[in-house]
């Protein structure tokens, strides 16, 4: 089954952009739907839509593939026009470059994870470019594949800008959709923190690295977005808020880039069926895999020893 990865991506980009136009739309005509699912812990239209979007699209192409979505809700029954069958020409041009080890993937050593809609909380505020689209891609646990796609890029470059936009990465094949290489800021040390779920331990992490500045943004696809365009050096969350499908889909993004993203404690996050979908042990992201450690260092252990894998 060579190609297994590249084909699913090809389709995961299509269906992020399609689940992207849903959001627009919803959001266009006010259909909120807002449900409180926990403390500080919203659902929108929006949220279910696009999850039933992405999940309705890939389950008809890959019915035997475990898929793992954010919201709780039945995909089976969605109108017609939201299922997307279509697949991305340059991610399939892609395939010669997979490395051996993704070749041959069968469909039962893969999870996607879907987060429809990261940064709801910013949404239901109008800070629309903090929202992204996420399908991440994990092959035996491992993040290997991932779509982040930002369906309110451009939004304030005025009524004839197009919006929205693209960003996808295979590890070992590489990361497009930005304008270049990644490489850090040149000057300070930058920070990327939560804005909206912040904590003691969040801001006892963030201060000990020792930033020149602290950049609160919402959503885990949108930090990491700062870190690959090269306007932030880390993303620092030591809170156990994030989930896998937060994730998965940026870490594969980062590492085709060549940055890291383990949790607070330097450890990989494992992404096997059977694993908590909390990240309760934090999420600690650099732009550059080299500078990984440096950061590492700097938590402090009372921080690390609180955020405890569950
Ligand atoms: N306490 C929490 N409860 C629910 N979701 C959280 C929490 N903390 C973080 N998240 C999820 O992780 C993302 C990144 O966190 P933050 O923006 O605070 O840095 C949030 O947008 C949210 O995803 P989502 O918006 O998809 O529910
Ligand atoms: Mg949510
Ligand atoms: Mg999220
Ligand atoms: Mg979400």
């Amino acid at each position: 089954m060579s190609g297994r990865i590249v084909s699913i991506m090809s389709q995961a980009v299509q269906a992020a952009k399609k689940s992207g136009s849903i959001i627009r739309n919803l959001f266009q005509e006010g259909k909120w739907g807002i449900v409180n699912k926990g403390k500080n812990d919203l659902q929108t239209e929006a949220d279910r839509s696009a999850q039933r979007c992405i999940m309705a699209s890939l389950k008809k192409r890959y019915p035997k593939v475990t898929m793992i979505g954010e919201e709780e809700l039945d995909s089976s029954q969605v109108p017609e026009d939201w299922i997307e069958l279509s697949q991305s020409e340059e991610v399939l041009s892609t395939a010669d470059r997979l490395p051996d080890k993704l070749k041959n993937v069968t469909d039962d050593q893969i999870i996607i994870w879907i987060d429809p809609l990261d940064g709801t909380a910013e949404y239901t505020q109008g800070l629309l470019d903090h929202v992204t689209v996420l399908i991440g891609v994990t092959v035996n646990g491992e993040a290997v594949g991932g779509v982040i796609y930002q369906p309110y890029f451009n939004y304030k470059a005025g009524p004839d800008a197009e919006l929205g936009r693209t960003i996808w990465g295979i590890v070992g094949v590489g990361a497009y959709g930005i304008p270049q290489p990644t490489v850090p800021p040149s000057t300070g040390r930058i920070i990327t923190t939560t804005r909206s779920h912040s904590s003691g331990s969040v801001k006892a992490a963030v201060d000990s690295c020792e930033p020149t500045e602290v950049i609160k943004v919402g959503g885990a696809g949108h930090k990491v977005l700062l870190l690959i365009e090269g306007k932030a050096h880390a993303y620092v969350f030591a809170s156990p808020g994030c989930k896998k499908w937060d994730t998965a889909a940026p870490e594969a993004v980062l590492k085709a880039a060549g940055g890291k993203l383990t949790d607070i404690r330097g450890v990989n996050i494992p992404y096997e069926v059977n694993v908590p979908r909390r990240n309760s042990s934090g999420v600690l992201a650099t732009c550059l895999e080299s500078e990984h450690t440096w950061y590492l260092n700097k938590i402090p252990d009372e921080v690390k020893n609180d955020l405890k894998a569950d």
